[in-house]
């Protein structure tokens, strides 16, 4: 099967850090069969009226359950800080030599921090096909307007400040920028799921989050394999994506259709990831996408990922429980579960990866 074609009835498509899933061609409007992105207008998410407020949350809510995607407009990040890190992105992939970049392999960080080549070699010896580059960054207290305190979850390999000058910095100001974001969406669903408007800021004291860069070289796509990132589902409780001006992400309507994500001038595309969807029982969709890179340009994008402290106790949400739909998840903490995901992905520590373990 490849992901381009169509999918036959019962087809599974593995998503790589989010598992296998069943494809339901079946599947109806209203069950995550969905035709387009929605696009949600930000101006009154942070309006002195609760109501306004509540109409915004109400919109995220309705996007998260039929689509589990949806664009952001008025968002708030001045164009300048999202112009700063687009080119720091550039600057990363291109001004460093490779042996800069793979003094941030990877590999060498145990909370899987770092840099990924375009070919990561595993430490198993196999050559994974990866059409993309990237680097990525743990959460950083000190770029974090709301932080609670000043630990981290590890260090992040950042390059030296003479290798690549302002660098850290300059990306700093971008990661600022989509922490207050995260934390105001945490509002907004809280809010559409009928719950305290503060309810998950319990949670996110020292939040599991990761700031990567992605840089996919121009090539034009042989196969499905080589497209650029295959088909999955972000592990986190949800995604923040900055993409630039080359259209490639691709959406799964559980109707096995893919949707395109294109690039909509000053907005970002959100999605919910598993964490957020185990949380919600699956009333929130973590629906499957790819970067298929169509037009064989060279292309940028910068996902901010955004999860829970990884001691929080993440227990199904009564609300999202009832005999239509009944209880799927065991409580787990938000680190035991990203661990669990990350090995799937990164297989060094394969023994520890329990998927099925997770389930009630
Ligand atoms: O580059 C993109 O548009 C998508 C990236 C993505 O899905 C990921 O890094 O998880
Ligand atoms: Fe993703």
């Amino acid at each position: 099967m490849t992901y381009a074609g169509a999918f036959d009835k019962g087809d599974h498509i593995d998503t790589g850090i989010g598992g296998a899933r069943k494809i339901n061609l079946d599947a109806k409007q209203g069950d995550g069969v969905f035709s387009e992105i929605p696009v949600i207008d930000l101006t009154d998410a942070a309006s002195p009226s609760l109501e306004a407020r509540k109409k915004v949350a109400q919109e995220i809510y309705d996007a998260c359950v039929n689509v589990g995607f949806f664009y952001i407009k008025n968002h708030g990040v001045p164009d300048e800080v999202i112009k700063t890190v687009k080119n720091e992105a550039k600057r990363f992939f291109h001004d460093l030599s490779e042996d800069d970049k793979m003094e941030l392999d990877i590999s060498k960080n145990t909370e899987f921090y770092g840099y990924a080549p375009i070919k990561a070699k595993l430490s198993d010896g196999q050559v994974k096909k990866r059409m993309f580059e990237s680097i990525n960054f743990g959460y950083e207290p000190l770029m974090d307007p709301g932080a609670s305190g000043t630990v981290d979850n590890g260090p992040s390999f950042w390059p030296a400040e003479e290798k690549l000058p302002n660098f850290k910095e300059n990306v700093g100001k971008y990661y600022s920028s989509v922490m207050s974001l995260s934390r105001q969406l945490l509002h907004l669903f809280a809010l559409g799921l009928d719950l305290e408007e503060t309810f998950f800021d319990q949670f996110c004291k020292r939040p599991g989050v990761l700031l990567k860069l992605n840089h996919y070289p121009a090539a034009v796509p042989d196969s499905a394999d080589n497209a650029g990132i295959a088909a999955h589902s972000d592990l986190e409780s949800f995604t923040i994506l900055l993409q630039d001006d080359v259209k490639s992400l691709e959406v799964l309507s559980k109707d096995g259709t893919w949707i395109s994500a294109d690039p909509i001038p000053g907005t970002f595309v959100v999605n919910i990831g598993d964490a957020m969807s185990m949380w919600t029982n699956d009333l929130f969709l973590s629906t499957i996408h790819r970067a298929y890179n169509k037009e064989g340009k060279v292309r940028y994008s910068v996902p901010f990922f955004f999860g829970a402290d990884y001691d929080a106790v993440m227990e199904t949400l009564p609300s999202c429980v009832d005999e239509a739909r009944p209880l799927k998840y065991k409580p787990i903490t938000a680190g035991a579960h990203v661990r669990m995901r990350l090995n799937m992905t990164y297989p060094k520590q394969k023994e520890e990866a329990q998927p099925e373990g997770i389930k009630t």
